[in-house]
């Protein structure tokens, strides 16, 4: 066993490959600020799909741990747009050209993420039509139950009045606002003390929520200084497309319930 030979670096170091003529200086930081995002999105897969495992087995110290290791992830990768932000406009437009229809919205990692955490929407798949691997992962994510349908089952299990609609619906539509779990988490911040384990879970939810969006604002941030406000190469109308993204919401009743703590 070697270094090298363990970390697999030779393809790892060969993947690296710009396509600009002549190569320009700068598109290898683009490729691999993408590829690094790519390696820790991995990890944040792995991570929230063990977490969603412990939680269908009632173990939530594990399953919070899995989330603490995605919070650092996350903070991780919101740090890095500060290295591609060295990144200048005139810089970007000199290679910009070589990526085609090529963009960020076919990341199937980051849809496959979003769907785990419940931002589900089907019509995705059809971008990773062409590609069987992709759309396994993320068909994965969208089938499967969110790391917010866990929670909430769990709760059930534990106990707490869980609606029936929210335990029996259909996991692979996007969540919508349930009224009724509001009380819900009202009772459990209005005493944390008796309602440890989910009062906790709750917040960390936020936690992950709330780096998401950070991300989200350093991307829009980032494409703002470099390309200001071009359309995107994926079609969209480019920054006001991410500007609107800053709207979603993953776990709306978790922010809901904040308005109804009394004081
Ligand atoms: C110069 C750098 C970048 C620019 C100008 C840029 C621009 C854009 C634009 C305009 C979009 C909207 C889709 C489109 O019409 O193309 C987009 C989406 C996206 N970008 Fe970037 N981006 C950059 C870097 C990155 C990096 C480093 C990542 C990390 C993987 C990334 C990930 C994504 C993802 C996942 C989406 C889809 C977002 C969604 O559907 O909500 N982008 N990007
Ligand atoms: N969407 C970007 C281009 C882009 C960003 N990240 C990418 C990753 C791969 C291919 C293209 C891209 C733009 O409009 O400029």
């Amino acid at each position: 066993m070697s270094y090298g030979g363990y970390l697999d670096l030779d393809t790892l170091l060969a993947a690296q490959r710009p396509i600009s003529r002549p190569e320009h200086h700068d598109e290898l930081l683009f490729i691999i600020q993408h590829q690094t995002t790519e390696l820790w999105l991995k990890l944040v897969l792995h991570e929230l799909e063990s977490a969603c495992e412990f939680m269908r087995a009632d173990d939530l110290p594990p399953a919070l741990k899995c989330i603490a290791r995605v919070k650092h992830i996350q903070k991780t990768l919101t740090e890095q747009w500060s290295v591609l932000a060295t990144l200048t406009p005139s810089e970007y437009a000199q290679f910009r050209g070589v990526l085609g229809n090529a963009s960020g919205f076919q990341s199937y990692q980051y849809r496959a993420v979003e769907f785990t955490l419940g931002n589900k929407n089907a019509k995705m798949l059809q971008v990773f039509e062409a590609d069987a691997a992709a759309s396994a992962i993320v068909r994965r994510a969208l089938e499967s139950p969110s790391l917010y349908d866990e929670f909430l089952r769990l709760l059930a299990r534990a106990g707490y009045d869980i609606p029936a609609d929210v335990l029996e619906r259909d996991v692979t539509k996007a969540w919508t606002f349930h009224d009724d779990l509001v009380p819900v988490f009202a009772a459990i911040y209005a005493d944390p003390e008796h309602n440890w384990a989910a009062y906790e879970t709750c917040e960390e939810l936020v936690d992950l929520e709330d780096n998401f969006q950070l991300w989200r604002f350093r991307h829009l941030k980032t494409v703002e200084r470099i390309i200001g406000s071009k359309t995107g190469t994926g079609g969209s109308s480019g920054a006001p497309f991410l500007r609107r993204a800053l709207e979603l919401t993953f776990f709306p009743e978790l922010y809901a319930v904040r308005t109804e703590i009394p004081g």
